[in-house]
């Protein structure tokens, strides 16, 4: 379904046609022509739908890329900055863009984001608020986005109910961090049925036989946690991520991206060269943009880091 544009947005013009097919970014990052043959008047402005999280993956692993793909918590500092992020960290771009919704009790959140939580709890952020703002910004965006929410509020609203509500957003993927894989099928069943893909995660501590599970069962990408604890930008990434991505590889041909701790552009470069297929960049995003003077300076401050993060990886 092409979407027309309602409005151009600040980030993002992609004009298409069948017979046109002018691909420019006018980006707070900086307007690049990416690709252009001659532009027949007229052109009729329409987004081209965004691809699953599956089908971006595969389109980058034909170009020998690398995903880049940020994470911010929704309502933090407020959801009008978070739909500027999003448009700005699209810009910058991003591959997929994972979207945090905002729980009282993240227990694998590190201070960072468990205060970027709380924060945006008590501006009264709410899942309605977050999937209307998505449904506004997500068809003007050319990356996916990935909701990333805990258990609880999913069994909360209701699994059906629940996906159908994300779908109808525009979310193309679900990161639920505590699923038990033993639990899991309902929400797969639904999640499928939604056309989402739903992401599991695999840690260090994984025994290989349940990892395998656990990749057999993910969808869009498998996520690996780098290492043991909470989230939280790291001095370095552990070395063990060399082995776990490929003893994960040896079980799978899914993409594997990579989260926790990574933070600087060292960090994406190692984790690229021991092969993973996307980053995951959470806390250093969400504390510049939650802890600025102002919405302008953290998203200025976003772009910054989301460019040299981006720049770093094949
Ligand atoms: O913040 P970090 O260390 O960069 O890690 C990514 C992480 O933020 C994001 O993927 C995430 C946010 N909350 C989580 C809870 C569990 C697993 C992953 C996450």
């Amino acid at each position: 379904m092409a979407f027309t544009l309602k409005s151009t947005p600040t980030s993002f013009v992609h004009l298409k046609k069948p017979e046109t097919n002018l691909f420019l970014r006018f980006a707070s990052c900086k307007s690049t022509v990416v690709s252009t043959r001659r532009f027949a008047p007229m052109a009729a402005l329409t987004i081209a739908p965004t691809l699953g999280l599956s089908d971006t993956f595969s389109n980058l692993r034909k170009q020998g890329k690398v995903a880049f793909i940020p994470y911010i918590t929704a309502g933090d500092p407020d959801l009008s900055t978070t739909a500027e992020a999003l448009k700005v960290l699209d810009s910058c771009g991003s591959d997929i863009i994972e979207l945090g919704v905002p729980y009282s009790d993240p227990l694998a959140d590190g201070p960072v984001i468990q205060a970027a939580a709380t924060r945006s709890l008590a501006r009264g952020t709410n899942f309605d608020a977050i999937t209307s703002m998505l449904k506004e910004v997500a068809p003007q965006l050319t990356c996916p986005i990935a909701l990333f929410t805990y258990y609880n509020p999913i069994l909360k609203r209701g699994i059906e109910k629940f996906m159908f509500t994300v779908k109808d957003s525009g979310v193309k993927g679900l990161v639920v961090p505590d699923v038990p894989l033993e639990e899991s099928e309902l929400l797969r069943k639904e999640a499928f049925k939604n056309n989402i893909e739903l992401v599991l995660l695999t840690t260090p501590t994984t025994p290989v036989e349940r990892m395998k599970a656990i990749v057999e069962a993910s969808e869009g990408f498998v996520y690996l946690v780098s290492s043991v604890g909470v989230t939280g930008a790291r001095a370095s990434v552990s070395d063990r991520v060399q082995t776990l991505l490929q003893d994960i590889k040896e079980a799978t041909t899914k993409p594997v991206a990579v989260g926790f701790g990574i933070s600087k552009p060292e960090h994406v470069k190692q984790v690229a060269r021991w092969g993973a297929d996307g980053v995951i960049v959470g806390s250093a995003m969400v504390k510049l943009l939650g802890e600025a003077n102002s919405p302008e300076e953290g998203l200025k401050e976003l772009e910054n880091l989301a460019k040299s993060l981006k720049s770093a990886l094949p």
